[in-house]
């Protein structure tokens, strides 16, 4: 049986990628340094197939910052501030990381996965590929990796037409036919160089076919993959990440294709294949091996693909291969030295993975592995009937607790989201403390003396009104809970790339969770609130329970939303150990709110009562003077269910992005009529770039403008500034209050002369 993969991990074993991209951000590597590093991490990857055995290796799926970002290269669909700059490295990475004047594209996360892409904007009614710069790069890869493996076994991986266009921000009037139709003519050429390089297929990688929009695409795909066949090479059309829903009848169908790559660990294509003919000469890549899940399974996938054999019918060919490219999974188990030997058993990671799908193929099947269900656990959905309803709502309305609550004199509040940066020197003593060469007592009171640092900053320098400790002592938001929980397992180094040069490791949930250094952040916060005294107030800090499992690697047996509910109860006990120290304001983020629901419309409904439902029992307990912040990053702000979700969450605080999203957050939240506190934010933390004063001065205007009063509106970052460096983030954050300043005085001689 044919064995095929359809992406690897691309930062490497000691994330040489992450290393070599920031050197090069800060001229401290040349563009060829760049180059060689990231052709060697590309190498290794498919020298690790070979070695494996996979006999269709895709090559094409590493990049420097994204397919999105790639794609607009090749086909010149800069934004015009971006195509404006001198071609090359420099104008790739403005699109993602703005430059001086130049501000970055919109970043959205794929397709429900942790990885963001670029939202490339095409800026009028019908694009022009002319100034692209082609696909020459990738047909150099491809050839390069022939070299090394064979011409037959290296498989293209390509970015599909439809999926492209339907991922752009299409405001400037064009339609996603009018930019397939545009693109197509491009791709054509790409097909055909690649396959004058003697590939034998090459992979279509089109997600979208299983959102909701697929039919409504189907005259687009249609159309596009008629001439996409006239470049005589079969397409491998890879569907990741739900079941094909509706298009699963036309989709196999569409003209060139002759595989096609389904996704057979999530939705029911195995439903769907056992209900219709498969199309004959087509190939079937059963996705089995699940490219999400750290879980080996290696049962279950052998039980599915024996299914899939069978549903397909003897005259079908079916090919194994992972559910979805394995770039979102660590590399290496075998990295791994200290995760509990009974978890190590039940796990896979990418390369494991390969293994496996080789050992698929060849019915060898593995010694039959227990699944997680042996790990334990006592989570099931009994756990939501067993939670009394109460424990849901507040004990007072809005209208109620508001007066009870933090305000500003004259509103337009100022604070920060959360995190400060983590400076060379914080990172410098945790590596020490992790290495055994720094006692734990002296790192804690390194990192106090930090935090007060970091008050003081806030409170003398920069004047701001909600104070926050500033998270030093957290790697990342998730992981340094799970650290602090039962049931949560930590990799050492089981990276995962979140976005450009940011890798995660997200922790693994074993079995029940709960609390385990109880309470788990009080501490920190007393220290803050102590250094800035009794009339400042700081908020407590806490990651909410449907993003804590949303950025973990979830049991697969339970379903999510038992777990979610039993670590809000986790959350929910915190709030209560901050509230019982003395904090007035504590701040639940649930960045992953939005990006976590299904890619089916019509699944939202239940995820959305999920989540808020997650939220809610984490939060409620709070008393009515205890004003609850929650704070959300990318969204898409155009569906009704989304606002009613926030407004469901209840929070009295509201913190949205909205800066890199051109004040879409806004101006949503204000026409649905959001009546609780908003703090959207005024610059983006992503940039590099000191935000100017009057530029955020004239956004709280626009807010004043849209109709919010100056006491129910904040003004904050857009995100947390961990990654920024402290001389940029004091800057941004004395020109944000320096503009949040001048509209309160503003507002206050209006009222007066008024
Ligand atoms: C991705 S959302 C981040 C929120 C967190 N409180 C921070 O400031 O970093
Ligand atoms: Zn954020």
């Amino acid at each position: 049986m044919v064995t095929s993969t359809v992406g690897f991990p691309c930062m490497g074993a000691k994330r040489e990628l992450k290393v070599a991209l920031e050197a090069f951000w800060k001229d401290a590597l040349p563009e060829d340094g760049l180059r060689a590093v990231f052709a060697e991490v590309e190498a290794a990857g498919v020298a690790a197939a070979a070695a494996a055995g996979v006999r269709l290796i895709g090559v094409g799926d590493a990049s420097l910052s994204g397919l999105m970002a790639d794609t607009t290269s090749r086909l010149g669909l800069e934004a015009p501030r971006h195509a404006a700059l001198p071609a090359g490295l420099g104008r790739y990475f403005a699109a993602s990381r703005g430059t001086a004047g130049v501000t970055a594209l919109d970043m959205s996360k794929w397709f429900g996965t942790n990885w963001h892409d670029l939202v490339p904007e095409i800026g009028v009614p019908s694009p022009s590929t002319a100034g692209g710069a082609g696909w020459g790069d990738l047909v150099a890869r491809v050839r390069t990796a022939q070299q090394a493996v064979g011409v037959d076994r290296v498989v293209p991986i390509v970015l599909g037409p439809v999926t492209y266009a339907s991922s752009c921000d299409l405001s400037g009037g064009a339609t996603v036919a009018s930019v397939v139709a545009a693109i197509t003519p491009s791709y054509v050429e790409a097909l055909r160089a690649l396959a004058a390089t003697g590939v034998p297929e090459v992979q279509m990688h089109e997600p979208t076919l299983v959102t909701s929009a697929a039919a409504d695409a189907r005259p687009v795909y249609e159309a596009a993959y008629k001439e996409l066949a006239t470049a005589g090479v079969g397409m491998h059309l890879v569907a990741p990440y739900d079941d094909l829903g509706e298009s699963f009848e036309w989709a196999p169908r569409l003209p060139g294709v002759t595989a096609v790559g389904l996704d057979f660990t999530t939705g029911d294509n195995l439903g769907l294949l056992r209900k219709s003919k498969w199309p004959a000469g087509v190939r079937l890549g059963a996705g089995v091996v699940d490219g999400r899940s750290v879980w080996a399974e290696a049962d279950a996938a052998a039980a599915t693909l024996a299914a899939v054999r069978a549903a397909a019918g003897p005259g079908v060919d079916v090919a194994v291969q992972p559910s979805c490219t394995l770039a979102h999974l660590p590399l290496d188990l075998a990295a791994e030295r200290k995760l509990p030997a009974e978890l190590t058993a039940r796990l896979a990671f990418a390369l494991q993975k390969v293994d496996l799908l080789v050992k698929l193929a060849a019915a060898s099947a593995e010694p039959p592995r227990e699944g997680a269900a042996l790990l334990g656990s006592s989570m099931d959905d009994t756990i939501a009937a067993a939670i009394d309803e109460a424990l849901f709502s507040r004990p007072a309305s809005f209208a109620e607790r508001r007066p009870q609550q933090f305000t500003v004199p004259g509103g337009l509040g100022t604070m920060s989201i959360g995190s400060f940066p983590q400076t060379p020197a914080i990172r410098r003593l945790r590596a020490a403390f992790k290495a055994g060469r720094l006692p734990a007592a002296d790192y804690t009171s390194a990192l106090d003396a930090a935090t007060v640092e970091c008050v003081l900053l806030q409170r003398d320098t920069l004047g701001l009104d909600v104070l926050v400790h500033g998270e030093l002592e957290r790697t990342d938001m998730v992981e340094f809970f799970a650290s602090k929980m039962h049931g949560y397992a930590a990799t050492t180094a089981g990276w995962v790339r979140s976005v450009g040069s940011l890798c995660v490791r997200p922790p693994i949930v074993m079995g029940d969770v709960s609390r385990r250094d109880a309470p788990m952040t009080v501490r920190e916060w007393r220290v803050a609130q102590d250094a800035a005294g009794p009339d400042v107030p700081v908020k407590g800090m806490l990651t909410g329970p449907g993003t804590l499992l949303a950025w973990s690697f979830p049991r697969k047996d339970i379903p999510r939303r038992a777990q979610a509910l039993q670590l809000a109860a986790a959350v929910r006990a915190e709030v209560a150990d901050l509230e019982a120290a003395g904090a007035r304001i504590i701040q639940v983020d649930e960045p992953a709110l939005r990006e976590g629901l299904p890619l089916k419309r019509h699944a939202w409904d239940a995820a959305l009562t999920a989540a808020t439902r997650a939220f809610r029992l984490a939060t409620c307990g709070a008393a009515a003077g205890t004003q609850i912040v929650t704070h959300i990053c990318y969204s898409d702000w155009a569906d009704a269910a989304v606002l009613a979700a926030l407004d469901a969450l209840d929070a009295d605080v509201l913190t949205v992005e909205n800066e890199r999203s051109g004040g879409a957050a806004l101006t949503a939240l204000a026409e649905a009529g959001y009546a609780r506190d908003l703090a959207p934010g005024v610059f983006d933390i992503h940039s590099d770039v000191v935000p100017a004063a009057d530029t955020m001065r004239a956004r709280v205007d626009a807010f004043l403008a849209a109709g919010l009063s100056p006491e129910r509106l904040w003004v904050v970052p857009d995100c947390g500034q961990k990654t920024a460096s402290p001389a940029l983030a004091e800057a941004s954050l004395t020109a944000m209050v320096s503009a949040a300043t001048a509209a309160r005085a503003a507002c206050h001689k209006a009222a007066v002369t008024a």
